[in-house]
């Protein structure tokens, strides 16, 4: 449910290109404390590089105009003092790839990022209870080329959420599961970013899933965003072209829905 309070993130008349290509068209959207929001839209849309922006990396893209307000504080995307990921933003990758050191075992980087986050390089119960939930009983000695793509998204997840952040950054966070774990995976983090008021911010092909968790949804095409607004107001009556075109062939056979008792850990 949208509250009212004040907005925790807003980016404001985003503009970037690659090369001399316009890639993010004067992009703005804002995310309540507390809220999720959903950012969908089809293959080269501009979802990755929105999120490379919003992290602070100007490559392959560089903006060239445009603010990010996060916690009351801005950011000017052009400036160049001012790249660093803001602090309170957690990001987790659609490729996990991008999260693990591939030459460490895995319970040390987990330690690592318990230690970082928690300053204790072991689990109490509250870690142990996010850990199951997401179907992750034990690393044993695993490198990260040792599990299944799923697995490492769901670590990268449960170190994510284990640092409180204000804002959890999502880029597909389906992409390496399949429905039914998604689905458990997803209320985990729903009800865990619920309970530490944690913001939410998923970019996905998936509408269904935007359906089900995000209380407003940016629909955005070819480097714009052409509609923001509540998710089910958008979904039942889109205004534009694309919005109706996208609508029209979201794929409701996605079993993101309340009841799925699938263990996770069954993978
Ligand atoms: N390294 C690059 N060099 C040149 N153009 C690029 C590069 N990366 C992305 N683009 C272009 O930028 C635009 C936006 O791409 P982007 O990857 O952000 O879209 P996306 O919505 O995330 O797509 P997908 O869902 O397929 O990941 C596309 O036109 C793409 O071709």
């Amino acid at each position: 449910m949208r509250t009212d309070n004040k907005a925790l993130l807003k980016v404001e008349n985003l503009s970037a290109r690659i090369d001399r290509q316009v890639v993010l068209d004067n992009l703005s959207f804002e995310v309540d404390q507390g809220e999720c929001v959903a950012v969908v839209g089809g293959s080269g849309a501009g979802k990755s590089t929105l999120l490379r922006c919003m992290m602070g990396l100007t490559r392959p893209a560089s903006p060239y105009r445009g603010s990010l307000w996060f916690g009351g504080t801005e950011r000017c995307f052009t400036s160049k003092k001012q790249h660093a990921r803001p602090e309170g933003i957690a990001f987790v990758p659609q490729n996990p790839d991008h999260g693990f050191d591939p030459l460490k075992r895995l319970n040390w980087q987990w330690r690592q990022a318990a230690r970082i986050v928690t300053g204790s390089s072991a689990f109490n119960a509250s870690q142990q209870a996010l850990m199951d939930s997401l179907g992750l009983r034990s690393f044993g000695s695993s490198f990260p080329h040792q599990w299944s793509r799923g697995m490492q998204q769901r670590l990268l997840l449960g170190i994510a959420l284990l640092g409180k952040p204000r804002l959890l950054i999502l880029d597909e966070p389906t992409s390496a599961l399949d429905s039914l774990i998604a689905a458990q995976v997803l209320r985990t983090v729903m009800t865990y970013a619920q309970e530490q008021d944690i913001a939410l911010l998923i970019v996905t092909h998936d509408l269904a899933l935007a359906a089900r968790f995000a209380t407003r949804t940016a629909i955005m095409t070819a480097g714009q965003i052409v509609e923001f607004g509540e998710t089910s107001k958008l979904l039942d009556e889109p205004n534009t072209a694309y919005g109706k075109l996208l609508v029209s062939h979201r794929n409701w056979e996605v079993a993101v829905s309340h009841g799925d008792t699938v263990s996770a850990a069954a993978e």
